[in-house]
Formats: C-alpha cells, structure tokens, sequence
C-alpha cells in the first residue's frame, strides 16, 4: 500500500438488487489505516451490503473500491487477503472443532501450516479449552468469537466487525471489546457496523450514518456528537405546577412530578438563557437546571429524520 493510501477507499458505490431494490445509492467513504470507524444506520440502511461488497460476497453495481489500495475488481485476490470480516449470521460446519474451523479457514487463504496461527487466536479468544469440542456444542457467545479468529487467521490489516454483539450479553461483549481494542492498539484498522450507539460513541474514532443507501454524515465522533440540535434541561422550579408551560422556545416540554420540567429545545434556534428567560416571564422562579449532553442517540435520530 502506498503511504498516502487509504485503508479503504469507496467511490460512487451503488447496489441495485435484483428485483429492483436500490441498496446502495452513490457511497463514497474514505477509511484511514489505524482508524476505529463505525459504521451506523437504521434496519435497511444497508449496512450489510456495503461490507458484503468488500468481502466479495455480494456484486456491486457501480462505482469502486479499494481495499488497502487494492481495487476489488482489478486485484480481487489482493483486496481479500487485506480484510477479514465477522459476519453478523452464525454460520458453522457444526461437526468441525473450532481447531479444525480455523485450520480450514487457513487453509482457503492459502496460509502454510507454519504460519498458521490457530492457537494464539484459539488462545485470544479464550476458546483453547474448547479447540477440539464440535462447533454445535459451543455456546453463542463462544460461537461469535470463533467467528473472530477466524477473520483473523490471514492477519488482515483490515477488520470489520459486523453487529458483532447482537444478542451476546454484557459479560462477553466487554471481552470482545477488549482483544478488538488490543488489535486496533497493535494497527489493526477496525470498522464496526452496530445498532448499539453508546458502544459506536464509545470505541470508534469516526462515524459515518447511512440511511436509504447514503451516507447522511461522516465524522469524527466528537463532531458529531456536538451537531445533536436537540437540547435537553431539565429545570426545577419554585412552585407546584399542574399544567405544562406552553412556549414557542420549547420544542417539547414534559412535566416530571409537581416541580420538574423537562425542555426539549433546539439549539441552533434559541440558547439556554431565552429558555430560561421565558419560564422566568412566565412567573416561574428557577431553583435548579440539569443538562444533558446529546448522546450519540440524539445526534442519529436528528439526522436520520432530517434526511427523511
Ligand atoms: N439479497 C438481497 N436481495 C434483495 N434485497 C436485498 C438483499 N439483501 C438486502 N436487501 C435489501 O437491501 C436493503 C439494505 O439491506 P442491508 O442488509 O444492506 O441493510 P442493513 O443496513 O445491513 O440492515 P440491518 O441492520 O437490518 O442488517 C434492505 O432493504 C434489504 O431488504
């Protein structure tokens, strides 16, 4: 790969499934080497597509990519070898031990035996007392992590994880997260697709947003978080009230018991102190106010409803 090369580089990237479905609709997404990208989206949005074009499962319909400078058409071998994918769907031979299911998988990709690296991912993935039991008697977590290592098995510089936690619980997600972070600390480039924000807010470098087949924002995490519009505060006034304060500042205003007021407003239009000032014009004296920083749940849903 040349240095000034992306990690991945995807231009004008359409899908048109047969049948007439438009999956993808001119993505175009530059990864760097060494980033932690997440790749978000609602059901539909077509995630799964865009990352089954990278892994040669699925044929584009126009446009290009490349894989750590390698262009999936004109050097498929190349590009393959440079990305291992984690499929979101469990799917096993489940009469091979997860011994064999790697050394098979080495096999495809035409790794040597002395390079193979089948008892350190056995290993890194807490799997080496199961390497000889079948794949059937795995539990799903454990599943899900023999899916790892066996994206991993040809070293990729490339991994890409996809909704690599969905139905797995807390215990064994943080264990994943934990041997994802050591290979993302070691270079490893990772691109994660999940339904779950806070673990997009809290592991990736950047995010992009896909929906309807495009992407509606790509940037670093900070950035946009702080693009959220909708505000919250939550403000505790002197006196009971039993009705709500109705306010064109206020998107939204909710009563939370006799003396809280939960205020949705939108920031690009007005700034905290008119919220303030109009409660006060109301007659309201303000005891206290809690704010809450937009998480990446706002932020997604702000832009998602903006794109229609
Ligand atoms: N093989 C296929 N044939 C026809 N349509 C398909 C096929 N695969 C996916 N689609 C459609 O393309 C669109 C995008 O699907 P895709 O699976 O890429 O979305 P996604 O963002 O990964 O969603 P999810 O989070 O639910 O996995 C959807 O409308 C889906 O129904």
């Amino acid at each position: 790969m040349n240095n000034d090369a992306a990690a991945i580089r995807i231009e004008g990237l359409g899908k048109t499934y047969a049948g007439g479905k438009r999956a993808l609709d001119g993505i175009s997404l530059s990864i760097r080497p060494g980033e932690f990208f997440g790749l978000l989206g609602p059901n539909g949005a077509g995630k799964s597509t865009l990352i089954n074009i990278l892994a040669g499962l699925v044929t584009k319909s126009e446009g290009q990519a490349e894989i750590w400078g390698f262009d999936i058409d004109k050097h498929p071998r190349n590009a393959k070898l440079s990305i291992g994918v984690v499929p979101q769907e469990i799917l096993f031979d489940p009469f091979f031990t997860p011994s064999e299911a790697l050394e098979i998988q080495a096999g495809l990709y035409g790794i040597p035996k002395p390079q193979r690296r089948t008892a350190e991912l056995l290993a890194a993935m807490r799997l080496t007392d199961k390497a000889n039991a079948y794949a059937r008697t795995l539990s799903g977590g454990m599943k899900r992590r023999l899916l790892v290592a066996k994206a991993m098995v040809h070293s990729p510089p490339i991994l890409v994880l996809d909704e690599p936690t969905a139905g797995v619980d807390i215990e064994l997600r943080q264990q994943l997260w934990a041997y994802v972070r050591e290979l993302h600390a070691a270079g490893t480039t990772v691109i994660l697709t999940t339904h779950y924000l806070e673990e997009a807010e809290e592991l990736c470098d950047r995010i992009a947003i896909i929906n309807h087949g495009k992407v509606v924002a790509d940037e670093p995490t900070p950035t946009l978080l702080a693009r959220a519009q909708e505000k919250n505060v939550v403000v505790t006034i002197d006196r009971d009230l039993d009705a709500v304060p109705e306010n064109i500042c206020f998107d939204k205003v909710e009563l939370k018991g006799e003396r809280r007021l939960a205020i949705t407003y939108r920031k690009d239009k007005v700034n905290a102190g008119e919220v303030l000032a109009a409660l006060q014009r109301d007659g309201l004296g303000i005891v206290d106010v809690v704010t809450k920083e937009p998480d990446l749940e706002d932020v997604f849903l702000s832009l998602v409803r903006a794109d229609g």
